[in-house]
Formats: structure tokens, C-alpha cells, sequence
């Protein structure tokens, strides 16, 4: 393991933003710290960093006990959602700046810079100042800056917050790259389910300043540990008592099952290539999506009777494990030809 927290918790004032978490994080892999605002992510990613200290627990990276050391001591490299660049310094300085410091020689810089630059496709900006850079530029001037000095762990606050949601995709699409050619352990904060889904190798999601599971994308997204998990990643629907995703929930104009919960088609939105269908039953609304071809297919429409109903096959809550939950992964609503 490349991080190891033991225990750590943290209070401002009276207020408990870390409480007692403990996680591994593998070697070479990239982490996303994902939660909803105010959880605790960046807290533990400034305690890894050193910046912030933990009241209690320790943090090891690759081995040694980093609990005690300054950040300049843990060989990290940080990348935050507003990078402060030396303005006055062109790119290639910026880049350069860490291994200045260090002394090493000047052929070694020169090259290191280069390569850094060509990792991030800047080669063509390194004589310009930040200014004019674009937002999504800057940024990966301030990963290769951070990558520089070769550290052991780059930790990455939010680095695409502040870019627009385009920009943003094609980052992420270019750090999933990057980190499969690099390989540096990478823990990245977002609060943006969809680009941990995408990008990380591993999730854990932080939420009231705990742990509330941790696992690759698949796992968090098939078999969450608990509904606040499930919620956070992906739509979800009411059904009965059970939490379940809309699109593991199909509509039947065959004969109801026995038991069969009745209903009715209050809505149906067309989304791009799918369709979301609200069915009323009592005093409950259940959104079913539906790929165009099935929706064709049960030519159903607004306001149509379902007959005797709609009830799943199986159900999908809180699976143990990935296993079980793609054993259980489709569930059958049907809705009668009640015409
Ligand atoms: N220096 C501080 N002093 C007081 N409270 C703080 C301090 N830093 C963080 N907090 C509080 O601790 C909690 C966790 O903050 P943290 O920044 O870790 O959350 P986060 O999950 O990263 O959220 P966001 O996505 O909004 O950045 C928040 O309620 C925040 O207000």
C-alpha cells in the first residue's frame, strides 16, 4: 500500500470533520476521494499532504510514518482548483521551478522539462507566460510542475473545478491517460460522481467525515453499501420499500404477475436516446428508463390504465457483493395490457 490512514480524526473548534477513518491506498493506482461538499474529502487530502495535522490516527506513505513531517518532507506533489502560477514566470519556469530549487544541473532540467511538457501537450506553450494560458492549460502546466520532482504521491484537490463542463470531460479523459502512462499513486477530491465513476481506479466515498464505502467504480455503482451510497451515484427511484435504479426496472403489457402493484403512466420524457417513464401507483411515483426500442415495443403512452400492475422480480438494495448484485440486476415491473 502507497498511504496507509490509521484512525485519523479531526475537529474544528467543536465541529468533527474527519472521524476516525482509516483507508489504504494502493500503489500506482488513482484514488478518487468523492463525497457531497462539506464531507471531509479535502481534509483528508491536506492531512496526507501535511498541510493540515489530525487530532489523532497516523498517515504512512510508502512505508514511513509521515504523521509528524512537513509536507516539503513527504515527497508530494499537489495540484489544487485554482493553481497559483509565478505569474511572471513563463511556463517552462513554472515547470522547471521545483528542480531549480533542488540544483539540480541544467541539462537535466532542460530535459526533464521538455518531457514534462510533451506529457502535457504544452510543447508549443513553454515560453508563454500563465496568463496566456487557457483554464484547462494552466492546469495541466500545474500537473507537470507537480510531476516534476518526481514525488511518490500527487494529490489533486478538485484540479477541474473551476474549467467548464467540456473542459472538464476532456481532462479527466486526459488524466485517465496521463496517470496510465505515468503510474504516480494519484488521490484526486471531487465531488462529481460521474468523473469518479470514469476516471478512478478506486473510490472512497466520504461523507459526514466518514468512510461510507470503498471499491472500484463497479462495485460502488452495482453493489452499494448502503442507500446514501447509492443515491450519490446514480439516479434511483422508489419502489414499495426498496431503493432501486430506474433502468434495472422494466414495464410489462403481459399479464400481471401475482401480487402485481398497479399502475399508471403519469409521464414520459424523452432523454436523448432513452425514455424515463413515471408510473403512479397509490401515492408512490416510480421512474422506469427504457431504451427507445423497448419503449417502441410496449407502445405505451400518458395517462393509460396498467391494468392489475407492476411489481419487480427481484430486488436490488444493499447486495453484499458484486456477485450477488448482477445476479440481481434486472427487475421486472409489469403493467398489464389493461387498454
Ligand atoms: N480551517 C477550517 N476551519 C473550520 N472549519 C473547517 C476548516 N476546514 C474545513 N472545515 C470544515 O470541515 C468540513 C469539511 O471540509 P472539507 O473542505 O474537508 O470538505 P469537502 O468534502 O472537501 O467539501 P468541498 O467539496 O465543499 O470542498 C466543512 O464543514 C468545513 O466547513
Amino acid at each position: 500500500m502507497s498511504i496507509e490512514i490509521s484512525n485519523v480524526s479531526k475537529r474544528f473548534g467543536s465541529f468533527v470533520a474527519l472521524d476516525d477513518v482509516s483507508v489504504s491506498i494502493p500503489s500506482g493506482q488513482l484514488t478518487a476521494l468523492l463525497g457531497p461538499s462539506g464531507g471531509g474529502k479535502s481534509t483528508l487530502l491536506r492531512i496526507i499532504a501535511g498541510l493540515e495535522q489530525a487530532d489523532s490516527g497516523s498517515v504512512r506513505i510508502e512505508g514511513v510514518d509521515a504523521t509528524g513531517l512537513p509536507p516539503q518532507k513527504r515527497n508530494v506533489g499537489f495540484v489544487f482548483q485554482h493553481y497559483a502560477a509565478f505569474k511572471h514566470m513563463s511556463v517552462r519556469r513554472n515547470v522547471a521551478f521545483g528542480l531549480e530549487i533542488r540544483r539540480r544541473p541544467k541539462a537535466e532540467i532542460r530535459e526533464r522539462v521538455d518531457e514534462l511538457l510533451r506529457l502535457v501537450h504544452l510543447e508549443q506553450f513553454g515560453d508563454r507566460l500563465p496568463a496566456q494560458l487557457s483554464g484547462g492549460q494552466r492546469q495541466r502546466m500545474a500537473l507537470a510542475r507537480a510531476l516534476a520532482v518526481e514525488p511518490t504521491v500527487l494529490l489533486l484537490d478538485e484540479p477541474f473545478g473551476a474549467l467548464d463542463a467540456k473542459v472538464r470531460k476532456e481532462l479527466r479523459d486526459w488524466l485517465r491517460r496521463l496517470h496510465d502512462e505515468v503510474h504516480v499513486t494519484t488521490v484526486f477530491v471531487t465531488h462529481d460522481q460521474e468523473e469518479a465513476l470514469e476516471v478512478a481506479d478506486e473510490i472512497v466515498v466520504i461523507n459526514d467525515g466518514r468512510i461510507e464505502q470503498i471499491g472500484t467504480p463497479d462495485e460502488l455503482y452495482d453493489a452499494p453499501a448502503n442507500d446514501f451510497v447509492m443515491r450519490f451515484l446514480g439516479p434511483v427511484t422508489q419502489l414499495g420499500d426498496q431503493l432501486v435504479r430506474p433502468h434495472d426496472l422494466v414495464i410489462h403489457t403481459g399479464d400481471p404477475e401475482p401480487g402485481a402493484v398497479t399502475g399508471q403512466v403519469s409521464r414520459i420524457t424523452r432523454i436523448g436516446f432513452e425514455i424515463r417513464v413515471e408510473v403512479t401507483t397509490g401515492d408512490q411515483v416510480v421512474v422506469v428508463t427504457l431504451t427507445r426500442t423497448r419503449f417502441r415495443a410496449l407502445d405505451i403512452e400518458e395517462g393509460r390504465r396498467c391494468g392489475s400492475g407492476w411489481r419487480p422480480r427481484r430486488s436490488l438494495t444493499r447486495c453484499a457483493s458484486v456477485e450477488e448484485a448482477r445476479c440481481r440486476s434486472r427487475h421486472a415491473v409489469t403493467t398489464p395490457s389493461g387498454r
